[in-house]
């Protein structure tokens, strides 16, 4: 099926910079949400984005033009009569986002593609609440999406293959590596591996074994630098994987295996401490600090990008 006219449901971190790529590639884009500040925010966000593209030459004046041209704001439903895929990127809630679904899955037209964008929401249970369910997919991008190569497609049981396919088809378009998530587990891929590392990360902090910074410093000048060119199996066969079994006989068995939400992580939730959106999470962000480090994270992921993948 053709895809032209794409609605972005939720213009939160995710949404508005998933939007930018669309735009990029010449879809037309809407970006829906309940909010007419958030819908300001994310305006106010992309253009930051695309000035940084246009600052590294990496888009021209025209093509910033032809982005902001090819999207539309707006918080009226009317939006999802029209189009041919909804990627829905609202928040990670079970009960709103099936209010959601029951609610535009009417609205669409009978053959429009519904993509979620949930984390690791089980898709089937999503899917529960939609009328014509074999729609329904996850299609699960990566912060900041804009630059990120990486989509986890899930199907759920009732998902049809073409629709699988023509997801593929749409991430790689748009110049995304896609993978396909052959069964519907909470967390799909992806996420089961970063909360496995928060997990030990947080555990190791808090035993006092590490500092918060040395934490990050030991993913982001080891293990992340490696993993940029290497997959996890692809580490171990480097390393010899006599090697990796004599230290799992030895490490397994020592590793954090708790299953309650991390203390740290729950304490700085309950008191309002979300991270870069609040100015304050495991580090401080006020003051400019929040688009100091956004700045900082787009230069250097760009950085990366150009240099493995141009
Ligand atoms: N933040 C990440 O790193 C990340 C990465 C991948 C996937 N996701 C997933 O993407 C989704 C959105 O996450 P986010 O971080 O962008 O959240 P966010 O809180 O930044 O934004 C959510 C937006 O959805 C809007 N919204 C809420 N209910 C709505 C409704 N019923 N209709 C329309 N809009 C509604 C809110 O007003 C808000 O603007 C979640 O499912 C999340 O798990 C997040």
């Amino acid at each position: 099926m053709a895809i032209e006219n794409i609605v972005i449901a939720g213009a939160g971190t995710m949404g508005y910079s998933m939007a930018q790529i669309f735009a990029r590639y010449n879809y037309h884009v809407t970006i829906y949400d309940l909010k007419e500040e958030a819908l300001e925010t994310a305006k106010k966000r992309i253009k930051e984005n695309t000035q940084i593209l246009l600052q590294e030459n990496e888009i021209t004046n025209d093509q910033e033009k032809e982005i902001h041209q090819h999207l539309k704001y707006t918080t009226d439903l009317k939006c999802f009569e029209n189009c041919d895929l909804v990627v829905e990127s609202i928040i990670e809630n079970v009960e709103i986002k099936q209010n959601f679904y029951k609610q535009i899955s009417k609205i669409v037209k009978e053959e429009t593609i519904l993509a979620t964008n949930t984390s690791g929401i089980s898709i089937n249970t999503l899917a529960s609440a939609v009328y014509k369910p074999e729609r329904f997919i996850g299609m699960h991008w990566f912060n900041p999406s804009h630059l990120i190569l990486l989509i986890e497609i899930i199907k759920g049981d009732q998902t049809l293959e073409s629709v699988a396919q023509t997801i593929k088809e749409l991430s790689l378009h748009i110049g995304k590596k896609p993978v396909i998530v052959q069964k519907d587990v909470l967390g799909f891929a992806a996420n089961r591996i970063q909360f496995a590392v928060l997990r030990e990360a947080l555990y190791l902090v808090e035993q006092g074994v590490i500092s918060k910074e040395d934490i990050d410093s030991v993913m982001k000048y080891g293990l992340g630098f490696r993993y940029a060119c290497l997959g996890p199996l692809e580490v171990a066969d480097f390393g010899g994987l006599d090697t990796f079994y004599h230290i799992s006989d030895y490490l397994m068995k020592d590793l954090c295996n708790d299953t309650q939400i991390p203390s740290e992580l729950a304490k700085l939730y309950d008191e309002g401490h979300y991270g870069v959106k609040s100015q304050q999470g495991f580090y401080d962000y006020h003051e400019g600090k929040d688009h100091e480090a956004i700045k900082h994270r787009d230069d250097q992921l760009l950085k990366l990008y150009n240099a493995l993948y141009k």
